[in-house]
């Protein structure tokens, strides 16, 4: 055979291979399907009861058809008037009345035809589990009203329920990791890709009455009861979380009162070092000591007075919160949390929500400072009087101005001493939404409830990502090119010159 022969067979063969893998890939793009969800509805309506007030959340592209993108969104967010659904102890069917502004306005933002398919959900948090500790049987009248009043609007009722703060802290960590697609991308041409190299995400959730921390441990853990095991996306996890019950914002700030007032003796009024200058505060024992959180003194009197005057003074204000947190006692040679809980040292990137961005975001500390700039600008707010702080924030209610300076100490005191986040505090993002979702465990909630997120990997899931693509297709294009130049200068010599023999 001609060498002029041979060149040709080869340069075909180049061709053909090139053709050959240009089309398979083609087609496996055209192959690569979005997840394929086949769930009826399109919206899921979950209900946030927490202790100090409940919120509804509107998600939408449950079923996918709407955007195609299978990302599932926050369309509406509705606060609830009035305070969490276990303030109303004297009228229940109140607490369901509460509900019905945000019910119609999620209503009105369904399509008609789609009332009927969309899942309601009501979770009850910490302010209920405190509620079932004290009278069970009131926390169910209180569960069966707000169910009463759902079941009166045209959805499909999921249920009320007191959800486990295992639940609240694996939910929100859920909710993250889904919201920053950690565990599957959404790609730009709309295909699923899991993450080559995955960064998985911790949560740290503060409410009024428990607070939580969600994170995958670098380390075996100790305390097995401490663990979720679970599968997402095929994705096996290990998840670390906890719940403090009583050691919300509001709680602790209760704790710490009941701490300064069982240790003033007779002294009245009380120095409530968190206090701004300026400020005075009477309560009632009963006010006081209203919460299973908080031991009566032997001397309670439920309707005598306490009286606290603030002092301003921040260093004092920290150190104060070791009385509410057990710093010391661990049994797990120092991999502990506060109060002797165990926790494995922190690992990862961590996004703090609710009460820790509405503190952090107040002192203009969101969504990161660094440390240095937090302790300073905690000190200089917790050094200004009442009367300036007003002057400074007219419209910020005189009860909320006048906790900041303890919220802000209290956050640090289970942040840094508590959790041991002090080595790794640039990894803390103080958010409230991420992709204008907002952040919290009623998201992951529906999500586990609706069987949205598949355990297994789905098989429609690729590795490809854009770029590779992209780069697969310029080579094989690239190659195709200069064989045929290849073929075009041959043809030329064949024309030109003398046959080889
Ligand atoms: N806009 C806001 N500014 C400041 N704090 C807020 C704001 N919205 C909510 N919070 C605080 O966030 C916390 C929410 O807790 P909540 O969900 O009611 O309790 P829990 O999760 O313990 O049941 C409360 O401490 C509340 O005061
Ligand atoms: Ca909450």
């Amino acid at each position: 055979m001609g060498i002029r022969v041979k060149l040709i067979l080869l340069v075909a063969a180049v061709v053909t291979i090139s053709c050959m893998t240009l089309i398979a890939l083609i087609l496996s793009l055209a192959n690569h399907q979005t997840l394929n969800r086949s769930y009826s509805a399109q919206y899921g309506i979950v209900l946030d009861a927490g202790s100090s007030h409940t919120a509804l959340f509107l998600y939408q592209g449950l079923g996918f058809k709407e955007n195609d993108t299978g990302i599932i969104t926050q369309k509406l967010s509705c606060d609830v008037d009035g305070g969490g659904i276990s303030s109303y102890q004297q009228n229940p069917p109140a607490a369901g009345e509460s509900l019905k502004k945000c019910l119609d306005r999620a209503k009105a933002a369904i399509p008609e035809g789609q009332w009927k398919a969309t899942p309601a959900y009501l979770g009850a948090t910490a302010g209920m589990r405190l509620l079932r500790l004290q009278n069970q049987s009131l926390s169910e009248i209180i569960l069966e009203e707000v169910g009463k009043t759902i079941q009166s609007y045209p959805f499909d009722f999921r249920g009320a329920k007191i959800i486990s703060g295992t639940e609240e802290g694996a939910f929100g960590w859920i909710t993250i990791n889904y919201l920053l697609e950690s565990f599957v991308k959404h790609s730009f041409e709309g295909f699923w890709i899991q993450p080559k190299t995955r960064k998985i995400f911790g949560a740290l959730d503060l409410g009024g009455a428990s607070t939580q921390i969600s994170f995958i441990p670098n380390v075996a853990v100790k305390d097995l009861t401490t663990i979720v095991n679970n599968k997402l996306y095929g994705f096996k996890y290990e998840l670390y979380t906890h719940s403090y019950l009583c050691y919300g914002m509001d709680q602790a700030l209760k704790k710490l009162q009941a701490h300064l007032h069982k240790t003033a003796g007779t002294s009245s009024p009380i120095s409530h070092p968190c206090y701004p200058k300026g400020y005075l505060l009477k309560v009632t024992m009963a006010e006081l000591y209203n919460s299973p959180c908080v031991e009566k003194p032997s001397n309670f009197n439920s309707s005598a007075t306490v009286t606290f005057s603030g002092t301003g003074s921040s260093s004092l204000c920290l150190s104060s919160f070791e009385n509410v947190v057990n710093l010391s006692d661990c049994a797990f040679s120092s991999d502990c949390g506060f109060n002797g809980v165990y926790q494995p040292p922190v690992n990862g990137e961590f996004f703090a929500f609710s009460s820790y961005f509405h503190i952090f975001n107040f002192l203009g500390l969101a969504p990161k400072a660094q440390l240095t700039r937090v302790l300073s600008t905690i000190e200089t707010h917790c050094n200004k009087d009442l009367a300036t702080l007003v002057v400074e924030n007219p419209s910020i209610s005189v009860i909320t101005l006048r906790d900041y300076c303890a919220s802000a100490h209290y956050i640090m005191t289970i942040l840094l001493k508590g959790y041991k986040l002090n080595n790794t505090w640039d990894q803390i993002s103080f958010e409230k939404q991420i992709a204008d979702t907002d952040i919290g465990w009623t998201l992951g909630y529906m999500l586990n409830l609706t069987n949205i997120i598949p355990s297994e990997q789905p098989g429609v899931v690729t590795g490809v990502l854009r770029s590779q693509w992209a780069a697969q297709t310029f080579f094989i294009v690239f190659v195709l090119f200069l064989s045929l130049l290849l073929i075009a200068i041959l043809v030329f010599f064949t024309k030109t010159l003398p046959a080889a023999q």
